[in-house]
Parts: C-alpha cells; structure tokens; sequence
C-alpha cells in the first residue's frame, strides 16, 4: 500500500556549509580588476563563478570608513567552498577611502553623492561625524560634476557590462534593509539578517547609487548594518553572508 500523498511543503533552503576556520585566510576566487582609483589603487571584483540569470552584484566598502561591511563580506567570501560563489562581490568599491579611513573617496567627494542621476547636486553634501552626533554637518563634495569620480564611472561601466539581476549594496550604521521594490530578496534578506525593511531611509541622498540603479532599471537593496564591530559583525553576520553569496530565488 502507497502512503497518501502530502501536499509538498516548501522549506527554507539549508544554510551553505562553510570552510572549516583554518581555510578561510585567503581568498580561493578570481579576482579581476575593473578600473583603477583617484589615487591609482586597483578596483577589484570577484566574479561569481556559477552565472544564469539570477547572478546578482553584492558590494561594499562605498565609504571607507564603514569597515564592518567590507570585513564581513571579504570573510564570508574567503568562507565559502568552491563553486559555491553565485554573485559578483565587490569588497571596496572605494579603497582609497578604506586605506585613509574616510567616507569620501581620496579627493574628498562622497561617492555616494556622485553619481549621474537626475538630482545630482552640485554643492556637496553634509554626513554626521558618528551615531553619537545629532545632526550631519560634516561637509563633503558631491564631485565637480555628475559622475565626474573614477570610482564611480568604472562601477556604472562594470554594472553596464556584467547586468546584474539584483545588487545589494552595503553600509552601516542605520541598522535596516533599503528595498524600494519589496522584492522576495529585500523580505529573505531582512528576516535572515533580523533588520526592518523599509522603502525609504527618511532624507535625500542625490546622486546616489540606489538613485542611479533606480533610474537606469537595476534592482538595488541597501543594507544597512547597525553599528557594530568588524569583529562582531564577521561572526554574527558571517552565515547570512555566505547564504546571500549563494542565494538561489
Ligand atoms: C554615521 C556614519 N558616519 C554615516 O554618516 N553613515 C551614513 C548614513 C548615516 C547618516 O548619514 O546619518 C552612511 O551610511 O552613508
Ligand atoms: N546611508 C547611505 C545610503 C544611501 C541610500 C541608498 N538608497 C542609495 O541610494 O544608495 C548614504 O547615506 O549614502
Ligand atoms: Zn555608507
């Protein structure tokens, strides 16, 4: 006799296996450059090694002082077995910025703040020093003109080439998920990494990436990680990075 068939249950995919610690030093992927930095510094991506059309772009390190972003996803890619890797990873889409400790890039523009979008201002822009500080008044430049940094023109080239499915870029210290499309990806994302999804962030950002990839058609998610250690983060974060690497819709 045959068991009476169950109605299939979907079940959340098994967290991707990780290289035992002593692995997990260097890196076991390709890296290639895609431009070169203000101060002449390499700019590298690691690209997936399995591609279809879900392949997405995962990127940090955008302001280089928010380093617990960078740490953890250069960890969660050194952690992964081989062939594993479904997603591009950027690990400093501004090493200038990551090498001198600041958010701007090397000449003092935020690229954050700089690229060729409709509302691209000219008049620079202001951030706040910490998440102590009430207010942004830590001024920075928005660049001479739109896209005018080469960081930033060799991402928008790199996007245009490699036409990502999805992106999530990430920052810290605002402690949530940035998704204005709500995708599947944005809900899996803030429910694994225990973070509010939100549509909006609550202040204007010209000429942002999400602005650019919104008006060029790229799904964009910005991950916000709380404040929190590189130490930290590199252990609670490590599992949902690693499964972010290899996420399958
Ligand atoms: C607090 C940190 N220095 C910072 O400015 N972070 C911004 C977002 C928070 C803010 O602008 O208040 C960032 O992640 O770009
Ligand atoms: N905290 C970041 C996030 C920007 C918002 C995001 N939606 C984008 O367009 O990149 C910033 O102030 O630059
Ligand atoms: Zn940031």
């Amino acid at each position: 006799m045959t068991a009476p068939k169950q109605p299939l249950r979907q079940q959340p995919p098994a967290p991707v296996r990780l290289r035992p610690r002593t692995q997990r030093g260097l890196f076991h992927t390709q890296r290639l450059q895609y431009g070169q930095s203000a101060l002449g510094a390499p700019l590298f991506y690691f690209p997936a090694e399995v591609c279809d059309e879900n392949t997405g772009l995962v990127m940090a390190g955008t302001h280089g002082d928010e380093v617990a972003a960078v740490v953890t996803l250069s960890c969660a890619l050194r952690s992964l077995e081989a062939g594993l890797l479904r997603h591009h990873v950027i690990l400093a889409v501004n090493p200038d910025g990551c090498q001198l400790g600041v958010r701007s890039n090397a000449r003092g523009v935020d690229l954050n703040r700089n690229f060729a979008t409709i509302n691209w201002k000219p008049d620079g822009t202001v951030y706040r020093w910490n998440s102590a500080a009430d207010e942004r008044d830590v001024y920075l430049s928005s660049g001479d003109r739109p896209g005018s940094e080469p960081e930033t023109q060799a991402l928008c080239r790199l996007v245009r080439e490699l036409n990502p499915a999805w992106m999530v870029s990430i920052h810290e210290p605002l402690a949530c998920v940035e998704d204005p499309l709500q995708s599947p990806l944005g809900h899996w994302l803030a429910e694994r990494i225990e973070l509010p999804l939100v549509t909006e962030l609550g202040y204007q950002t010209p000429g942002s990436f999400g602005t650019w990839c919104a008006e060029n058609e790229h799904p964009c998610i910005t991950l916000e990680f709380p404040p929190i250690s590189a130490d930290v983060a590199s252990e609670e974060y490590l599992q949902v990075m690693t499964d972010l690497l290899c996420y399958r819709p």
